[in-house]
């Protein structure tokens, strides 16, 4: 399957990294957010990335020019019309998502592949609110998306082995190393990683520890590059509930019941790095 296109749903912090890495590795890239404020938001980061790997002298100014020449801007779900590979990275959030594919599947051409970046909601629920479940695939990506290497990759329960090669391949032509995994509620990543990000939450909450001293026992008492409480900020304090709401909903086991401060947290609408305060300030 020829994949020349691809556009990128939701400019936040993945969205803006996914379509980054499609741009260096040659596709034309169609970045796409509600409103064109937040696609200007992704592309900045985009540019000051770049910028910083001309620095480095890992890049030319021209090659930097060639990369942004190839990522447009898009506030219209409308241009999906021209796009083989639509990657979305909007919220997490089962209505919104199910919404935006069914939206896709009216509008993208017949052959063109609907690929999510969800970290932990049933990629067999998503491709159910389309009418081509058989093109309708898992593509998860890390962050930092230009730094981290992995790509999880999972197929929905009626998803063709023809789209798997294709993501497949894909992820290996952006760099990345695919790894299959089964769809179940937080696939492999999240279902390790976030319970014990949530497990660091109630350490706080109990008054086991400080902030500091929680992030500091993992980081170097477990050679973790951060401590749980740093990365929560860092993925989102919004999306860490998401996916534990949904690995809470998705088990039915009370091990995975969300700490009462993360959700505190997130009602208060602190919500990390990205809004300048979660368990940590960041100045913007
Ligand atoms: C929630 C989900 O569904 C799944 C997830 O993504 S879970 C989150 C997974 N990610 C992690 O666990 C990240 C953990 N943290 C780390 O690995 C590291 O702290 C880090 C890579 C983010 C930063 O590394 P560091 O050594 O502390 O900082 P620093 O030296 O500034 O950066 C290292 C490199 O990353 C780059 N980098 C750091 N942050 C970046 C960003 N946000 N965007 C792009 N590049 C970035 C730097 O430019 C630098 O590049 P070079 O080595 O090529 O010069
Ligand atoms: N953060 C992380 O570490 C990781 C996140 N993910 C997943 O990636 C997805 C995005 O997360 P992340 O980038 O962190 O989130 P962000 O909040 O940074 O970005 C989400 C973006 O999507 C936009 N958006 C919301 N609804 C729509 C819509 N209907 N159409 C187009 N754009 C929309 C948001 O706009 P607005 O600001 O107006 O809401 C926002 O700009 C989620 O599914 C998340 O689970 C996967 C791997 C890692």
């Amino acid at each position: 399957m020829k994949v020349e296109k691809i556009m990128v749903i939701g400019a936040g912090q993945m969205g803006s990294g996914i379509a980054q890495v499609c741009a260096e590795a040659g596709y034309s890239v169609l970045l796409n957010d509600l409103k064109a404020e937040f696609v200007e938001r992704g592309l900045g980061v985009i540019g000051k990335n770049l910028a910083r790997q001309v620095e480095k002298g890992r890049l030319t100014t021209t090659q930097k020019e060639e990369i942004l020449g190839r990522i447009a801007a898009s506030s219209d779900i409308q241009d999906s019309r021209g796009a083989d590979l639509v990657i979305e990275a909007a919220i997490e959030n089962m209505e919104v998502k199910t919404k935006l594919f069914a939206q896709l599947d009216e509008l993208a051409p017949d052959h063109a592949i609907l690929a999510t970046n969800t970290s932990s909601l049933p990629i067999t629920e998503i491709a159910a609110a389309t009418r081509r479940p058989e093109k309708v695939i898992g593509m998860h990506f890390m962050n930092p998306v230009p730094v981290m290497k992995l790509v999880e990759i999972i197929r929905g329960l009626a998803t063709a082995d023809e789209v798997y090669q294709t993501i497949e391949s894909i992820t290996e032509r952006i760099g990345k190393v695919p790894v299959e995994v089964e769809d179940f509620p937080g696939f492999v990543s999240n279902r390790i990683l976030m319970p014990m990000i949530n497990e660091a939450i109630f350490t706080l909450y109990e008054g086991v520890a400080s902030k500091e001293a929680i992030d500091e026992v993992m980081k170097l008492g477990m050679n973790h590059p951060m401590g749980p409480l740093t990365l929560a900020d860092f993925i989102g304090l919004d999306t860490c509930l998401y996916i534990m709401e949904t690995l809470h909903e998705g088990f039915g086991d009370d091990k995975y019941r969300p700490c009462p401060l993360l959700r505190k947290y997130v009602k208060a609408g602190w919500l990390g790095r990205k809004s300048g305060r979660g368990f940590y300030s960041y100045e913007s």
